[in-house]
């Protein structure tokens, strides 16, 4: 045990390298999990807890419930093995033996950004019960600027004031499938603290796991910012793609010929344009700013968020307008969407644009079924498809997520099979003139 407040960015450092610092990690998901291990893996005595039994016996085996992330299944074995990672679903008495501790539970939100932040209480009130002076609370999940300090009435339930404890945020500028790339160092670690002497500590412990080191912010609240400003940055710019590819259909004109022209300019950076925007970041940051907005009219990030939500029935359009080609109605084709998550590569369905999709092809009337290489036949009918594996008698396929397999089908087999050759691409990945040569109807959202 040591109190790092008051100690250099040097000294907390060797602390950590050494083994005298005790780390507890509450949330072992995606973003938790990883950072535990990488914690331990530098010498920190890391605690990690989880509400969920199953994940805190995973992780004491020596196992990894993350199959997303590539390295972490060592990292996790390695680190138990060493005793230097363990798990528990006793937070408080994580929080009586730690010196540090991370927040990293879910920050859920509704479709307009209202945040269920349960968790992240439960976890404050159970810290509260075990923070000692000289202790550092960090909050690493996002949240809308303001939050971390919301937690200062609870953390001084304790009895103790801020100051005697030290409150930081330190956003996880991560995602799913690279977080141990980008924890160890893809870029620069954003942290934001209540004092000096919190700063400086807090610096000397992403130091010691984060090569890019670290940005301190002038304020708490600032460090909150700069991880929904990063996500909200996307979605006004995916809203620019997706508006610019909408004008492209009306002339005639390939989006991504043109995006991939103009982004060779180092100031131009134009998004892909798709099928809609999903996932639990993306669509939800650009809510906690307009929820915030008491006098600042923030009309284009509400603008960019009702364009984005537009894109699953532009996919609905799309097709409909391909059958007609094809002359073939809606009502009765059976239709095959391919991908039911939110992005390529992660089994992740929140606001996933495939929803609205599915939803809206049966409204036309379509007999609609769905394949995902991540999903299972149940996913599918929870989203209220039929669950395929093949081409047979298909009058039209619409990609809905960019999953690595999409990108690589083959059309000539595909072609042979379908009962009618139409393709609505929602994820620009097939090249629109190799489908039509093989007799398809090809739609993209932006391509001719
Ligand atoms: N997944 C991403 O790509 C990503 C990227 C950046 C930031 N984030 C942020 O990281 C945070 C965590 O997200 P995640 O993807 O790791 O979530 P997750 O759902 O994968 O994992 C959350 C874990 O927290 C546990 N948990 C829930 N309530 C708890 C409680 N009261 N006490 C202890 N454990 C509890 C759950 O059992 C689960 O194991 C969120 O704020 C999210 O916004 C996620
Ligand atoms: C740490 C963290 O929170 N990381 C986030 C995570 O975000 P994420 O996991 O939610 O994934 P995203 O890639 O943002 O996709 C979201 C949706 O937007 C669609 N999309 C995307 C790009 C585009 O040009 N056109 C689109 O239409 C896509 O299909 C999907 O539905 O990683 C991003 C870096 O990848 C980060 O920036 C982002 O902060």
């Amino acid at each position: 045990m040591v109190k790092l407040l008051g100690m250099s960015r040097e000294d907390v450092r060797e602390a950590i390298k050494n083994g005298d610092v005790t780390i507890a990690v509450y949330g072992l998901g995606k973003m938790g999990l990883p950072l535990a291990a990488v914690f331990a893996d530098n010498g920190a005595k890391v605690i990690g807890v989880d509400i969920n039994e199953r994940v805190v016996n995973s992780v004491n085996n020596g196992e990894n419930h993350i199959k997303e992330e590539p390295g972490l299944d060592e990292l996790v074995k390695k680190n138990v093995e060493a005793g230097r990672l363990k798990a528990t679903t006793d937070g408080i008495l994580a929080a009586k033996k730690a010196d540090v501790m991370i927040i990293l539970v879910p920050t859920l939100a509704d479709d307009r950004g209202n945040l269920k932040l349960e968790s992240v209480y439960d976890v404050a009130e159970k810290i509260s019960k075990g923070l000692e002076k000289g202790d550092i609370v960090i909050t690493e999940a996002t949240m809308p600027p303001g939050t971390t300090e919301s937690l200062i009435p609870i953390l001084e339930k304790s009895g103790l004031k801020l100051g005697d404890f030290g409150l930081a945020h330190a956003p996880e500028r991560t995602m799913t499938g690279t977080a141990i790339r980008d924890i160890t160092g893809q870029y620069p670690k954003i942290v934001g603290a209540s004092d000096e002497r919190t700063l400086e500590a807090v610096i000397g412990i992403y130091e010691t796991i984060n090569r890019k080191g670290v940005i301190p912010m002038s304020s708490i609240k600032a460090a909150e910012a700069v991880k929904v400003f990063e996500g909200i940055y996307r979605d006004v710019n995916i809203a620019l793609a997706n508006e610019l590819a909408l004008w492209c259909e009306e002339h005639g004109l390939d989006a991504i010929e043109i995006f991939n022209a103009a982004n060779t300019q180092p100031y131009c950076h134009l998004h892909m344009p798709g099928a809609g925007v999903g996932g639990h970041c993306i669509p939800i940051y650009p809510w906690f700013v307009i929820n915030l907005a008491k006098k600042t009219n923030v009309r284009l990030i509400r603008t960019a968020r009702e364009i984005n939500d537009s894109m699953p029935r532009h996919v609905v359009e799309l097709t409909v307008r391909a059958l007609n080609d094809a002359g073939k109605p809606m009502k009765g084709s059976k239709i095959l969407v391919l991908g039911l998550t939110f992005r390529g590569g992660v089994k992740e369905f929140t606001k996933s644009p495939a929803i609205d999709v599915i939803r809206e092809l049966k409204e036309w009337g379509a007999e609609v079924y769905a394949y995902d290489p991540l999903c299972t036949r149940e996913d599918a009918e929870r989203f209220g498809a039929k669950w395929k594996e093949d081409f047979k008698d298909v009058d039209a396929i619409v990609i809905v997520t960019d999953h690595r397999e999409f990108k690589t089908l083959d059309l000539k087999e595909i072609a042979a099979e379908v009962r009618t050759k139409v393709i609505v691409d929602g994820r620009n990945v097939i090249h629109p003139e190799e489908a039509k040569k093989l007799g398809f109807i090809y739609k993209g959202v932006g391509r001719v």
